[in-house]
């Protein structure tokens, strides 16, 4: 169990979040939406501590994640893996190694240049990372070079180097936002697969309401600092979204445009495993 009480962060007079108190049952997939500028970003910083909050805590487990320093600063962040909206992979480094260095963590003498690195990791680690990428779709690439992929490949190498991490929660903030639908819903999908057969806890910034409520078990709707929505995705409708943002459902859609809407094409997806996926309350 996440849980965030009373979490809030400044920056000097803006208050990006403000006040939020979530509690996220583990293997629940959580779609946090919001215009630009609500906190989305900052929410996710700072649960994996990459911001650290102006007040309230964080707890997993129980264990107090705010008050954590040093070495065990360092497991939380190995614990939360992060999705970017840009990859943040190595373009020249061939895509096994980039989903290699999801292992570094877990060797903190590693030195050398990033050339060499593929030789350091043990065979076993090899191996972990080549099933991570045959079981995203990406075996066939695992020599290319990472910048010789199509966005949603690199977005896809990105979840694979996540969960080399072996993590307990992946943050992926708008891992969308730069693909095309059809990348998109492949990226979508993925994560969702993760959510589902490895049980993952996933806390998912996006723009597009039907991608989260197609997606997610759970949406948590923000507005300026605040959560505004925190229930099941039927319960979100276009009344509730103009109560809370004052326009339509397409107008609050055409306003991240950059973001493509994945949901109207795709499948529904396979029902949850009961064990998994926690009962929500609207
Ligand atoms: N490092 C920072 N310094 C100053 N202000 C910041 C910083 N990070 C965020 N903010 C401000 O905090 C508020 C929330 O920003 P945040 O990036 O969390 O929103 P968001 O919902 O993720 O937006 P977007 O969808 O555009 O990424 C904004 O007003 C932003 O300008």
């Amino acid at each position: 169990m996440l849980q965030l009480e009373n979490l809030t962060r400044r920056f000097g007079a803006t208050t990006a979040v403000d006040g939020v108190g979530l509690a996220i049952p583990a293997g629940q997939m959580v779609g946090v939406i919001g215009r630009s500028g609500a906190g989305k970003s900052t929410l996710l910083r700072m649960i994996n501590r990459l911001t650290d909050p102006s007040s309230g805590r964080i707890l997993h487990d129980g264990a107090d994640v705010t008050a954590l320093r040093g070495q065990a600063l360092r497991d939380w962040r190995t614990a939360c893996g992060m999705i970017f909206q840009q990859f943040n992979l190595v373009p020249r480094l061939d895509v096994l190694t980039n989903v290699l260095v999801g292992r570094l963590n877990h060797h903190p003498g590693f030195g050398g240049t990033l050339g060499t690195l593929f030789k350091r990791f043990p065979a076993a680690e090899r191996a972990m990372a080549l099933e991570a990428l045959e079981r995203l779709g990406l075996a066939d690439q695992a020599l290319q070079r990472a910048d010789t992929l199509s966005g949603g490949q690199q977005q896809r190498v990105a979840i694979a180097r996540a969960l080399l991490q072996q993590p307990r929660i992946i943050l992926a903030d708008e891992p969308i936002a730069s693909l095309d639908p059809a990348n998109a819903r492949t990226v979508m999908e993925a994560l969702r697969d993760v959510n589902r057969r490895d049980g993952l806890t996933i806390l998912c910034n996006l723009h597009h309401l039907d991608t989260a409520r197609h997606y997610c078990d759970r949406i948590v709707a923000m507005q300026a600092g605040r959560v505004m929505f925190d229930g099941a995705p039927a319960a979100l409708t276009g009344a509730r979204v103009r109560e809370i943002y004052g326009v339509s459902e397409e107008e609050f859609d055409s306003m991240a445009a950059a973001e493509p809407s994945v949901a109207a094409e795709a499948p529904p997806p396979q029902p949850a495993r009961a064990a998994r996926q926690p009962a929500l309350t609207a």
